[in-house]
């Protein structure tokens, strides 16, 4: 599958109520549907079971949790339900289920007080596996009655949990853990992937991700406009720039990086290298004058251009018609690795903003700098922003927390205001589009987290544009492909001694998986 939907919880409600109230499809099959799907999966993954125990809530996620307990005993297999709350107060499917559940004299036990929670443990302990069919989509505000303290022994114990749509506590539209959640090995999903099963903190709860078809029809999700999408290792494909055998530089673009500054040449290397690396046509670096023999020595491939510098070596508002300069012959610019925010750096990336016509990448310190948002609104030209959450946090004037546990509507909103793509880095980096479409990366490893790996992924972002694709195709390659490296660098250097100009070294790798 190309493009992979991702949902909220109240997405995936309305494609639910669709399904029942305006299709017809009654919602007791598709609750059999699920739990029947999670038992299979539940029987692929285990093979010899013998006693499970089904933790149930009072929703539609303990509904399905009621078929899964009487299809494994349909299995031969020693089934313990639970059910968090009193069974008078079931209603709808889950009731129906219940009642099966009731009539094959399959014994349902009520957790209502302390003391029933405190009986709990050796159940626990002695079963092959914990299904976790507490609360599903459902979820609302913390955690409520007894939940924290069942949820906490689940995790106690060293028994495997099976995760029913989603581990309890964590909130599907965001991956907010508010303050403990169920600790899984395997998550078994509905139709489609939740937003909170991939958002950390969430995402550090589900273990082994399946998504499962419970019947939902296409139309019914088709009805709903979802715009946040999973980059796919098939997406990557489709988007990679073929190469003609009858092409020659100009074809891959021409690129000027402005980056660098005294103690920081190694920012500008790694986004030269990068680029050259992702196969841009012809690269040129401008540089504070006094760093540029630097460069000369550890570039091979590409050009370098000493800009005007102040006495500091950073740039100087010189270095303005410099660049418009060499812009007139080029086809897109990245500014901002290793520049510092020091001097006149304000005044040169601010001034290149308003009158630069070509696409520009802007990252790190030219982030720090932006005096003024409602200069990229002005921009004409492509704009693609790469900042980690603290830099977001400054353009935003928002403290990080905040965009932490939000990521995805920040990156939304703002790129729909400023009209430009948005990268926002961190664990699953997501990309927003001017049109509010959302594409969140799934691949990359903590081996990213150092400092230099950001440079690494504005060359390549830059290297894609100046190959013509459009910018949010480029940034969706670019994340892809930069998180594969590193995933595939860190088997052999591990995620340790994985450094950034290894993430270049092993991208060729990374690519061939990719290429068709
Ligand atoms: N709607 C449908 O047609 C289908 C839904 N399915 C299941 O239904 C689930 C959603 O069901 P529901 O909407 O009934 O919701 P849930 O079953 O997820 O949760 C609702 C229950 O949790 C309680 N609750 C909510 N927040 C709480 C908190 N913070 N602390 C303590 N208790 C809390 C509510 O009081 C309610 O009893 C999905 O996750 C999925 O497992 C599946 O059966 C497939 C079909
Ligand atoms: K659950």
């Amino acid at each position: 599958m190309i493009i992979i939907k991702l949902v909220s919880g109240a997405q995936m409600g309305q494609i639910d109520r669709y399904t029942i109230e305006e299709l017809g499809i009654d919602g007791v099959v598709l609750m059999e549907q699920a739990g029947r799907r999670v038992t299979e999966e539940i029987l692929a993954e285990y093979s010899a079971l013998e006693k499970v125990v089904v933790l149930a809530g009072k929703g539609n996620n303990g509904g399905d949790g009621f078929i899964i307990s009487r299809l494994l005993e349909q299995e031969g297999i020693a089934v313990q339900t639970f059910l968090v709350g009193n069974k008078d107060e079931i209603t709808g499917d889950a009731w129906v289920n219940l009642e099966i559940l009731e009539r094959l004299d399959d014994q349902v036990t009520e957790v209502t007080t302390a003391a029933d929670v405190e009986n709990l443990p050796s159940d626990l302990k002695q079963a092959d596996l914990i299904v976790d069919a507490m609360l599903g989509t459902g979820i609302k505000g913390k955690l409520r009655g007894l939940f924290p303290n069942i949820i906490d022994l689940v995790n106690e114990v060293n028994t495997e949990v099976t995760a029913v749509d989603i581990p309890s506590g964590v909130e599907a539209d965001s991956g907010i853990v508010r303050e403990m959640a169920v600790q899984a090995q395997q998550t078994v999903t509905f139709a489609l992937p939740k937003l909170g099963l991939l958002l950390y903190p969430g995402a550090k709860f589900v273990g082994q991700l399946k998504v499962v078809d419970i019947g939902i029809p296409k139309q019914a999700i088709a009805q709903q406009e979802i715009e946040t999408n999973l980059i796919t290792a098939d997406l990557a494909t489709k988007l990679l720039p073929l190469r003609d055998d009858d092409s020659h530089k100009g074809n891959y673009g021409k690129l000027l990086l402005v980056a660098g500054s005294t103690g920081m040449t190694g920012a500008a290397v790694l986004t030269a290298r990068a680029s050259l690396k992702m196969g841009a046509g012809l690269v040129t670096v401008g540089i504070p004058s006094s760093v540029n023999p630097i460069l000369e020595t550890k570039l091979t491939e590409a050009m370098t251009y000493p800009l005007a510098e102040t006495r500091d070596g950073s740039l100087d508002v010189g270095a303005i018609e410099q660049v418009e300069k060499l812009m007139s012959s080029r086809d897109v610019l990245a500014i901002g690795p290793g520049l510092t925010t020091t001097g006149e750096v304000t005044t040169v990336v601010n001034k290149l903003l308003t009158k630069i016509e070509e696409p520009v990448v802007v990252d790190a310190d030219g982030l720090n700098v932006i005096d003024d948002l409602e200069i990229l609104k002005e921009r004409e030209a492509a704009t693609i922003l790469t900042p980690h959450p603290g830099e977001m946090s400054r353009l935003l004037e928002q403290p990080i927390k905040e965009i932490e546990v939000n990521r995805v509507a920040v990156a939304r909103e703002f790129a729909v205001e400023y009209g430009v793509i948005l990268v926002l880095k961190g664990s699953r980096t997501v990309i927003a589009t001017p049109t509010g479409e959302v594409y969140i990366n799934y691949s990359g490893n903590s081996a990213l987290a150092t400092g230099g790996s950001g440079d690494v992924l504005t060359g390549l972002i830059t290297s894609l544009v100046g190959q013509d694709l459009a910018p949010v195709d480029a940034s969706i390659i670019a994340v892809y492909l930069h998180g594969l490296a590193a995933e595939i660098g860190s088997e052999e250097l591990t995620k340790y001694s994985l450094v950034p100009s290894d993430l270049i070294d092993y991208l060729p790798q990374a690519i061939k998986a990719i290429e068709n």
